[in-house]
């Protein structure tokens, strides 16, 4: 079933150097329980779109146009009233940075209680058993006797489980995770990743997991849309994505997965930056980075098709690419190849699973 489904969503930030449009046209849907990767470099729009999903782009930030289904049900129309009752009940995020949520002056037991007896009504004692089941399951040792710690007395790695725990106190349909893992070191990360598919999987709760790491969307999404100067550049599986990606950007981002073992000339990462939203390139806006950039592509912008058919219309959710190569207008067309050798981090994971 379609948990959430995004319709030509664009979010604009009316600066004083222009206006910045961070979200430009943005489709996508996530069934339910499923893993849904949002990939790109820092100022694709990703944060700006999970923002959307919980209204709270805040001034000078304008949703422009667009739907954003729920369950059916437009977000962007609900009452006030209404979009808090699914902020934290229904939709809960988690930020990359695990102190901003925590507050310093609760003890983290009390805080997480204190989303239980808010959103679930649940007396003291049953939010207190609660939260100490929670932080016992995402793996807070002796939780019992953490409960009253403060947030400054747990490490990085504890402080991000716990603001975990919190998320899913009120059993979320869908948990937006913004970078959860980018301030941990990478053997905390890996645990945390791992807690997060295994408590969506026990919850059957839907992720919109966002990152610039392909590494972790191999881990644990199913479906990954990337993303580049607010636009939808790729849409695969992750097994597509990764074996057989469409979009010269997503190539670019795959050669910065880092695998260990792996002796071949990686492909090179991709030169420059981001545009400045203000002043987004004409045609494809990743032109200027592309090493397959043709004439047309600083005049054309590439529709998000079909790579097979090169149809707009039927461009399937599951495999889509915005490149002018698949609307036959590339003279040369894309000379990239993906070998995938030494680890394998899709391989690896099927090897955890058994
Ligand atoms: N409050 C704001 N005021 C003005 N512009 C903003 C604001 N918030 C976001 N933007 C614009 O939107 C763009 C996209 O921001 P967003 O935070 O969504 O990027 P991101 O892909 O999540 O990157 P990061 O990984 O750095 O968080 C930014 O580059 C900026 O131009």
């Amino acid at each position: 079933m379609t948990l959430l489904e995004v319709n030509d969503l664009t979010v604009s930030f009316y600066t004083e150097e222009g206006v910045v449009t961070a979200v430009d046209d943005l489709s996508y849907r996530i069934e339910s329980g499923e893993t849904f990767g949002v990939v790109g470099e820092s100022g694709a729009g990703k944060s700006v779109t999970a923002l959307s999903l919980m209204r709270l782009i805040e001034e000078p930030g304008r949703i422009e146009s667009g739907e954003i289904l729920f369950r059916g049900e437009d977000i962007l129309k609900m009452s006030e009233s209404e979009v808090r009752s699914v902020r934290g009940n229904e939709i809960a995020m988690i930020f990359q940075d695990a102190q901003t949520a925590l507050n310093p002056v609760y003890s983290v037991g009390e805080q997480i209680s204190e989303a239980i007896r808010h959103h679930l009504g649940y007396d003291d004692d049953a939010a207190r058993d609660r939260t100490v089941q929670l932080l016992d399951r995402v793996g807070i040792p002796d939780a019992e006797s953490r409960y009253g710690d403060y947030p400054h007395e747990f490490s990085g790695g504890m402080q991000q489980r716990a603001v975990i725990a919190m998320a899913l106190s009120c059993d979320p349909a869908l948990l937006i995770a913004d970078e959860p893992t980018t301030a941990l070191d990478v053997t905390t990360e890996a645990k945390i990743l791992d807690q997060i598919q295994d408590l969506a999987d026990e919850f059957d709760t839907a992720v919109q997991l966002i990152t610039h790491d392909l590494g972790v969307v191999a881990k644990i999404c199913e479906r990954v849309m990337v993303m580049y100067a607010g636009r939808p550049v790729e849409k695969a599986s992750v097994e597509d994505l990764y074996y057989d990606p469409k979009h010269p950007y997503t190539v670019g981002l795959m050669s910065s997965i880092p695998r260990i073992g792996d002796e071949r000339d990686r492909l090179q990462t991709i030169p420059g930056t981001m545009p400045d939203l203000v002043d987004v390139p004409p045609g494809c806006a990743f032109h200027p980075r592309c090493p397959y950039a043709e004439e047309c592509c600083a005049r054309k912008r590439p529709p998000l098709v079909d790579p097979e058919t090169g149809d707009a219309s039927t461009a399937a959710d599951d495999r889509a690419a915005a490149c002018l190569e698949y609307t036959g207008d590339l003279e040369n067309g894309l000379d990239f190849e993906v070998t995938v050798e030494g680890e394998d981090p899709l391989v690896e994971e099927e090897q955890d699973a058994r």
